[in-house]
């Protein structure tokens, strides 16, 4: 188990731009935040997750559905390379593609979301919050469980809604809460445990 004596060890999946990323490698150079990114996995080549994974030293792999025979094999294959890093922790930052029940049996896994659960689910929080004409939404970090965006809620940061946002400039502002929230609540499972009971996470007070 993570714990004083060594960081926990994270397996970070992207599929875009990779910010939410970005901003835990940036945490983690310092060793007092108590976590290492062992390996960076995505569900596409070419994207910027990927090269700032390079440009931080930190492997990489690639698990693309169409180079599988089915769902099941896909499945399949993107838990064993995540397995093989041996992670303490999946952090799903951007990552766009739903995780089967193995795989989230196998990995404590965190999401990172941009509205505020369970409003907004699936995979365009901040247009779906815009055209309901929400005032305030933000940014959601769960633990995965089965359904789409439904997991026990580990931390949620609020963001005003602007009267003139259009997708991008209300994402963006979402975005720069959500990579805080993240860094904070990552940081703080590993240094001080996490416990999941029903609905419930608790955070620290030796919970591991
Ligand atoms: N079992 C779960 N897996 C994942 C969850 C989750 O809550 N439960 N959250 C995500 C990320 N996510 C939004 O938060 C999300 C990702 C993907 C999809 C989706 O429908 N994906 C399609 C493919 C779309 C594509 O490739 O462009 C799919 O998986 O076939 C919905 C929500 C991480 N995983
Ligand atoms: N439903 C999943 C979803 O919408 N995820 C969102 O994609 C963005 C990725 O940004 P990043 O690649 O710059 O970290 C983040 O806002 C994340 O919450």
């Amino acid at each position: 188990m993570w714990g004083v004596n060594r960081p926990a060890r994270l397996v970070v999946l992207v599929s875009g731009s990779g910010t939410n990323l970005q901003a835990l490698l940036d945490a983690c150079a310092d060793p007092s935040y108590g976590a290492r990114v062992v390996a960076v996995g995505a569900d596409r080549d070419g994207i910027e997750g990927l090269v700032r994974a390079d440009r931080a030293g930190v492997p990489t792999f690639v698990a693309r559905v169409d180079d599988y025979t089915s769902r099941e094999h896909w499945d399949r294959a993107i838990a064993d390379k995540v397995g093989a890093f041996e992670p303490d922790l999946v952090v799903s930052a951007g990552f766009m593609k739903l995780l089967a029940p193995d795989f989230l049996a196998r990995f404590l896994t965190l999401n990172t979301h941009p509205a505020l659960c369970p409003a907004f689910p699936g995979m365009h929080g901040p247009r779906d919050a815009l055209e309901h004409g929400v005032k305030v939404t933000g940014a959601t970090l769960f633990v995965v469980d089965d359904g789409v965006d439904t997991g026990p809620i580990v931390a949620q940061v609020p963001v005003e809604v602007a009267e003139d946002d259009d997708v991008t400039s209300l994402h963006e502002r979402i975005k720069t809460a959500e990579r805080a929230m993240l860094v904070d609540s990552v940081g703080r499972i590993a240094r001080e445990g996490i416990a999941v009971e029903g609905r419930r996470v608790r955070i620290g007070a030796g919970a591991r």
